[in-house]
């Protein structure tokens, strides 16, 4: 359904040239809801902005719904007519909300439906249609500045499905908002993307998010995609950053005459009692070090941090029975570190490493 080729864009200003895209190629199924997950400065805003061309790419191509969006013609600064019309199908929110403070919760779900040319009682009908959707219509009359941060997303959402569109981006749509109602927008989210079949592309700096609604990932750090997939396919591959990322676990690593190993539960295996079959068929004392647990895409996923007396040789058939259970069984390693700081080598002894949740968050706000 989107599909980015290569991507580059320099931002230059008084002289400085900085690359915030450098050859980002992604691909979001029809259906799916994407997120593309980085630290601040990453480059997540540019790229999505890319998508829908509020800023052009100097190479590179972006396909939305089969249609290659930058080869439409267009002045440099200003959208072709052409472009303005692929624009109704992509939807898009913002962390602000973006709401005109002048206009009431219907008036400003109806902007766009005066651009797209509705009469008066069409653009009345569809507006509180949408504001049904969202759980909004008994608000219609309200202005922005009378209602609650996620009621203001409620309203960005209604206004940007006005065009009915296939493709909803989000720029970091929850991030001004509490747990509680970042829950609630997403879940809102999730159930357009079910009800209405909707592509959702969504920028954030925050795994939870990625967690709580993504089906497919990529983690992106200066201007480049490290590392993109489905979710539950990378919670399986051993070495994978994103599902470190996703499920830090803490403890320490192998030392001495021990055997740490990280093992990744997903599908089947998470409700099963491996571990102390494990201890039983092999008559060996397992220890927990530390475990995370919960669920993406509404099924139980884990990591668990084990140690094993031993070393890893001579544990080498425990750590096979975990393998052929379906379990993903790598060396415990350092909690990932954070993209930007990333050493080539992961860390080194004194670096105590970022603290599980917040890995991500940009600076300034941990
Ligand atoms: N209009 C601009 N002019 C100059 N540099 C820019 C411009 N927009 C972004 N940049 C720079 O490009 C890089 C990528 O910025 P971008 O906003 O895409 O990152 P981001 O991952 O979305 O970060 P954040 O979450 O902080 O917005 C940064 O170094 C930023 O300073």
């Amino acid at each position: 359904m989107i599909t980015t080729t290569d991507l580059t864009k320099v931002y230059r200003s008084r002289g400085r040239e900085v690359t915030a895209l450098d050859g980002v190629s992604l691909h979001v199924e029809p259906g799916e809801m994407y997120g593309v997950i980085g630290r601040s400065g990453a480059g997540k805003s540019t790229l999505i902005r890319c998508v829908n061309l509020l800023e052009r790419p100097d190479s590179g191509t972006v396909t939305v719904d089969g249609q290659d969006l930058t080869a439409l013609p267009g002045p440099r600064h200003r959208a072709g007519r052409s472009l303005r019309r692929a624009r109704t199908g992509i939807g898009m929110i913002f962390q602000h909300f973006n709401l005109l403070s002048s206009r009431t919760v219907r008036g400003n779900v109806e902007l766009p439906l005066e651009i797209l040319g509705l009469t008066r009682r069409e653009r009345a009908r569809k507006a509180l249609e949408l504001l049904d959707l969202v759980g909004l219509a008994d608000h219609a009359a309200a202005y922005p500045a009378q209602l609650s941060g996620g009621q203001k997303q409620r309203v960005g959402i209604a206004r940007a499905l006005a065009g009915d569109p296939k493709v909803l981006l989000s720029d970091e749509a929850t991030s001004a908002l509490d747990p509680e109602t970042t829950r609630s927008v997403l879940g809102l989210l999730r159930d357009l993307n079910k009800q209405l079949g909707l592509t959702v592309l969504l920028i954030t700096h925050e795994m939870d998010v990625v967690k709580a609604v993504c089906d497919s990932a990529a983690l992106m750090e200066h201007g480049r995609i490290v590392e993109a997939g489905v979710v539950n396919e990378l919670l399986a591959t051993p070495g994978s950053r994103l599902a470190r990322e996703l499920f830090p676990v803490a403890g320490p690593v192998a030392g001495d005459g021990r055997t740490v190993v990280d093992v990744t539960f997903h599908g089947e295996n998470a409700g099963q009692p491996v571990i102390s079959h494990l201890a039983r068929a092999h008559d060996v004392d397992v220890s927990i070090l530390g475990a995370a647990m919960d669920t993406v895409g509404g099924r139980q996923v884990g990591r668990m941090r084990i140690e094993l007396p031993g070393h890893p040789e001579s544990n080498a058939e425990a750590l096979a029975y975990l393998r052929e259970r379906g379990l993903t069984v790598e060396p415990a390693a350092r909690e990932a570190p954070a993209p930007r700081e990333t050493p080539a080598d992961g860390g080194t002894d004194e670096d105590p490493g970022p603290r599980p949740t917040d890995a991500l968050a940009p600076e300034g706000t941990r």
